[in-house]
């Protein structure tokens, strides 16, 4: 198929098929990020006259995602997961508009940086919470990084902790799908969209879209409710996110569903990223020992290296390099990597060529975040790049200098309180433990492999195991005791 004069280039396109055919569904962004060799930094992928614009480059973006963000910020409506399986509410899939707005104010509520510094007894309470479980029982690390994540946000969200681990199941349940049909190459109606036309009979994947749906918006609607009884029992007295949205139902203009769904997108959008970021500095450290081995030496300074201390927020400021390493696990290996598809809402032109409304655009932060020009050496892991003087430290650095939260008016709601959560978590294990790989039986070190990920638009590392020891007997007695 001829290309028109201003398209931009992209792989060899068939007539009718067009070429999106030829993209993966995993790993997607190394896909799109190796096209910048043979087509430059822009990149058009067609299918069936729908285009997709993927952007590997940070002026492109900081133009198009950033600058140009009124027009760059709707998402295309994804018929399995929007349609069929959140009933066209689910924030992170909502076209630009009304209703966009007004979830987005609600999240906002909970998420603005004058709020967000009101928890971070929530969070180290949790953090050594985690650090308790690793040290109970290493071997369960990873489900006690996923119930970190989801308990904050649930206290958060819901005011309460988890009843037992069946609301975390579901959870990890429900998004474990969810990251893999969001994904706008996963499912065959996304890409030809007529088949929607089908009877259900026809389109069995209908039939488990809604069923999806229902048993998620059952879940969501569940809790919501249980905020509802709380409050009423309590005189209307409970503070939480949830009571908040019943409060001021009629100002925020959201419908009951709506509320549902803005609740339960920002437990379960905060949960699995949140996680994977910390499971990748794990993978980081493992195959760091060095930057794991400076950290420790710039704690045990402020702290003393006795271990009766456990570092906390009011210590941020004198801690510059283990700032600069959580940044860098950011930069590293985005959690998100493709943040969430933009899509136009009308005709722009950019540098000579034209693009269409209707045309998705994805910004490849993997793309952005290994060029070599904006992060000198960028495939190694390097805090150094983010290295300041203890003067200029703030939580808020922690948001800037790379784009793992996205862009423009999609940028991520919880971005300061996730680069927050992450980072004390860090910071505590680093603190508390030695972190290093097992051996074989031979004494070799068996690595992780740094790109080995789960299935999904999300890149959560594939499974690994590591080795914690607590750093002596009495961090481990100051952890038990501080829990
Ligand atoms: C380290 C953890 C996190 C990372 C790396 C992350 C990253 C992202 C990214 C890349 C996007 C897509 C932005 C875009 O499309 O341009 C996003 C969207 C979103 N995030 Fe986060 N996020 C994290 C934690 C959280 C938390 C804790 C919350 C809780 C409120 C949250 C709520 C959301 C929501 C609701 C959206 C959808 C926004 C929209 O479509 O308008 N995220 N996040």
């Amino acid at each position: 198929q001829r290309r028109k004069a201003d398209e931009p280039p992209g792989p060899l396109s068939f007539p009718f098929l067009g070429n999106s055919w030829r993209v993966p569904a995993k790993k997607t962004w190394m896909y799109f990020y190796s096209l910048r060799e043979k087509y430059g930094h822009i990149v058009m992928l067609k299918e069936l006259g729908k285009a997709t614009l993927v952007l590997n480059n940070v002026e492109d973006v900081q133009e198009l995602l950033f600058k140009r963000s009124g027009n760059y910020s709707s998402r295309k409506s994804l018929i399995y997961a929007q349609k069929y399986r959140s009933g066209g509410r689910r924030l992170a899939l909502l076209p630009y508009g009304p209703q966009l707005k007004k979830q987005r104010a609600a999240v906002y509520t909970m998420m603005n940086p004058k709020v967000v510094g009101a928890y971070e007894r929530l969070q180290e309470q949790a953090s050594m919470k985690l650090m308790a479980s690793i040290m109970n029982d290493p071997s369960k690390v990873y489900i006690d990084i996923k119930r970190f994540t989801a308990e904050t946000l649930f206290m958060l969200i819901y005011g309460k902790s988890f009843d037992g681990d069946e609301d975390l199941r579901t959870v990890l349940h429900i998004l474990q799908s969810f990251t893999q049909d969001m994904h706008p190459y996963a499912h065959l109606v996304d890409r030809f969209p007529a088949l929607d036309w089908l009877p259900d009979v026809l389109a069995p994947w209908r039939v488990e879209a809604r069923k999806k749906g229902e048993y998620e918006i059952k879940f969501y609607t569940r809790l919501l409710s249980d905020v509802k009884a709380r409050m009423d029992a309590a005189g209307g007295q409970l503070e939480c996110f949830a009571a908040g949205l019943w409060e001021n139902v009629e100002q925020l203009g959201l419908d009951e569903l709506s509320m549902a769904y803005v609740a339960g997108s920002a437990f379960e959008a905060g949960t699995d990223n949140t996680a994977a970021v910390i499971l990748w500095f794990l993978v980081a450290m493992m195959h760091n020992p060095a930057v794991l081995r400076r950290a420790q030496e710039e704690i045990d300074q402020v702290l003393g290296g006795e271990g009766e201390t456990a570092p906390c927020y009011h210590h941020f400021d004198q801690l510059p390099y283990c700032m600069a390493l959580v940044k860098e696990v950011l930069r590293w290996h985005p959690a998100a990597p493709l943040a969430g598809p933009h899509h136009t809402l009308k005709d722009d032109d950019y540098k000579g060529f034209h693009i269409a409304a209707g045309t998705t655009v994805i910004g490849n932060i993997w793309a952005i975040h290994r060029d070599d020009h904006l992060y000198p050496n960028a495939a190694s892991f390097d805090p150094e790049r983010y290295l300041v003087e203890k003067k200029d430290m703030s939580p808020e650095l922690l948001i800037e200098g790379h784009y793992a939260f996205g862009f423009g008016r999609r940028i991520c709601p919880g971005q300061l309180f996730a680069a927050k959560s992450v980072y004390i978590a860090m910071v505590r294990l680093m603190w508390a433990f030695n972190i290093n790989p097992p051996k074989d039986g031979n004494g070799k070190l068996i690595l992780p492999d740094i790109n080995a990920v789960r299935p999904g638009l999300t890149a959560e590392p594939a499974h690994f195991n590591v080795v914690f020891t607590p750093r002596s007997a009495r961090h481990a007695q100051t952890v038990q005791q501080e829990c």
